[in-house]
């Protein structure tokens, strides 16, 4: 099928959405409760479902595309790999809605929320600091920050976790801010860094409380933030000025350096994006600078982390995936020590194997950007195909051509910068976990005695439970996740 997307094609979701935030921080404030109802906890939640419709709508419509049409514009809907992927292709003409990641300005202008030659500058900035250099730090700061998790598991929590979401957004927190900035952050309160002088809360505590309220933030003046006497806003404030200054030091850090920095050949991405505000015809503007800082921060530690914590969860629910996985891993990295896994060898070996299928399946089932929506600028033609089933060893078929289109990192002009920190950061935690270390689903024992002393039967209820929670109590923030208690525990492999 050849469809015609006109002009009119227009972001009705992106207004769907930006009203029904206004509608519910309006009401959701009241005088007698500690903090309102956020954006976050009610509206963005019920456009996620989004992910729980799954394939629904395009069932009743028959078809894996359609338009819809509102009073306020049409909107194409497709989950089919190869439209969505020619659709993004016709980048500039086909862009992000660009004036619904305006929500993500919490400086100023970013990558994200620009677009022609603005764009351009901002996608150089960041993209600079991906290079070579950059996969190696997040290689081996992933290995030792997995390792020094499930050590810290098991000696600090007796080997079991409730949720394990929580960790692997921290996981994935600590290396990118060693990636961006070279912090260590310790697991270990105990052995945590002194706080730098000026400062009452470490970065990595101040910026996961402040994403999570990211929603106060943005619908409080700033002004009244402070001032008010509701603790979630004073918080989300104190967070906020944290983090504020703590990117303000790390720039002036480069700065004081600006010459030796421009002449190091590989630069990371807090060294590019403050460069780009002071070199060149067109500097950005130092919101920019901070703004594109905080969002790659928050767009790279939400996304992985979530990532992560499926796969964990997904592997002590199906253990045959992870013996076999396991199995791989050992015929692959034999009895090397870890500081002997390479990335030039070991990674896109594993890669390509059954390690790599599972990334991909729950990239692909579980994607923390579940849907990305184009606003169309001109006229564009895209030509319709078939769609994909669920079939999870896929990923090991090379001759699948839908997987070829496949769009977990997005595609075309605004494709994600970070899909190759992003793989490398997956592929060495799952290897540093899994070469040592099985996860396990905790059978509880009121369960065993339900089913009158099978244990067999009692593994199969709790994963059934577990599998339903996926779906059941799946929860969107800015990422898709599971945030209930689903016991798992970590255990040292033979
Ligand atoms: C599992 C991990 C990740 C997934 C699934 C993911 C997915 C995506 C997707 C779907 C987009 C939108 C692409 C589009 O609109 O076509 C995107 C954009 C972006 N991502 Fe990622 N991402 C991940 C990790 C990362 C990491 C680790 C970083 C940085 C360290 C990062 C930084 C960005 C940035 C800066 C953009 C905006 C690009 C632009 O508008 O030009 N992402 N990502």
């Amino acid at each position: 099928m050849a469809a015609q997307l006109p002009d009119c094609f227009d972001n009705w979701l992106s207004s769907f959405l930006l009203s029904h935030l206004v509608d519910d921080v309006v009401s959701g404030i009241d005088a007698d409760s500690e903090a309102p109802t956020t954006i976050m906890d009610q509206p963005m939640v019920t456009v996620w479902k989004i992910w729980k419709m799954g394939y629904e709508p395009f069932q009743e419509a028959g078809t894996d595309t359609f338009i819809l049409s509102t009073p306020s514009g049409n909107m194409l809907w497709s989950s089919d790999n190869a439209i969505i992927r020619d659709l993004f292709t016709h980048h500039p003409n086909v862009d992000a809605p660009v004036e619904f990641w305006k929500f993500w300005n919490v400086y100023g202008p970013t990558i994200a929320s620009v677009q022609g030659n603005e764009w351009k500058a901002h996608r150089r900035a960041v993209t600079a600091g991906f290079g070579p250099n950059m996969n190696q730090t997040v290689w081996k700061e992933t290995q030792h920050q997995t390792e020094t998790l499930a050590k810290h598991w098991i000696e600090k929590y007796q080997a079991i976790i409730p949720v394990i979401r929580y960790w692997t957004s921290r996981l994935a927190l600590n290396i990118i801010c060693s990636g961006f900035f070279g912090m260590k952050v310790k697991w270990d309160s105990d052995d945590a860094a002194p706080l730098p002088a000026g400062h009452n809360i470490p970065l990595d505590e101040a910026l996961p409380k402040f994403i999570e309220n990211l929603a106060v933030y943005f619908t409080v003046p700033t002004a009244l933030l402070g001032k008010l006497p509701v603790k979630k806003f004073q918080d989300t404030y104190q967070n906020f000025t944290e983090i504020t200054s703590y990117l303000d030091e790390f720039r002036a850090q480069v700065l004081d350096n600006v010459e030796a920095v421009t002449a190091k050949k590989n630069k990371n991405i807090l060294e590019s994006v403050v460069l780009a505000g002071v070199n060149g015809k067109d500097p950005l503007p130092k919101e920019s600078v901070l703004g594109n800082i905080f969002f790659s921060l928050l767009a790279g530690h939400e996304t992985n982390g979530g990532t992560l914590g499926f796969i964990y969860l997904l592997m002590a629910i199906y253990p045959e995936y992870q013996q076999r996985m396991q199995k791989e891993l050992d015929n692959q990295l034999g009895t090397r020590p870890a500081s002997e896994w390479t990335l030039e060898n070991d990674y896109p070996v594993l890669k390509r194997g059954f390690l790599g299928a599972i990334q991909k399946e729950v990239l692909y089932v579980f994607n923390p950007a579940s849907f990305i929506m184009r606003k169309a600028l001109n006229p564009v033609t895209l030509v319709d195909s078939h769609a994909l089933y669920i079939d999870p060893e896929r990923w090991l078929d090379e001759n699948d051509q839908d997987l070829a289109t496949a769009t977990s990192f997005g595609a075309g002009g605004r494709v994600c910068p970070g899909k190759e920190f992003a793989n490398v950061e997956l592929t060495a935690s799952m290897t540093t976990l899994f070469k040592s270390y099985s996860m396990e689903l905790v059978v509880e024992k009121n369960t065993v005695d339900e089913c009158g002393g099978d244990e067999k039967l009692a593994w199969k209820q709790t994963r059934d439970k577990a599998i339903k929670m996926i779906y059941d109590d799946l929860e969107a923030n800015i990422t898709i996740g599971i945030h209930k208690d689903i016991r798992t525990r970590i255990v040292k492999r033979a």
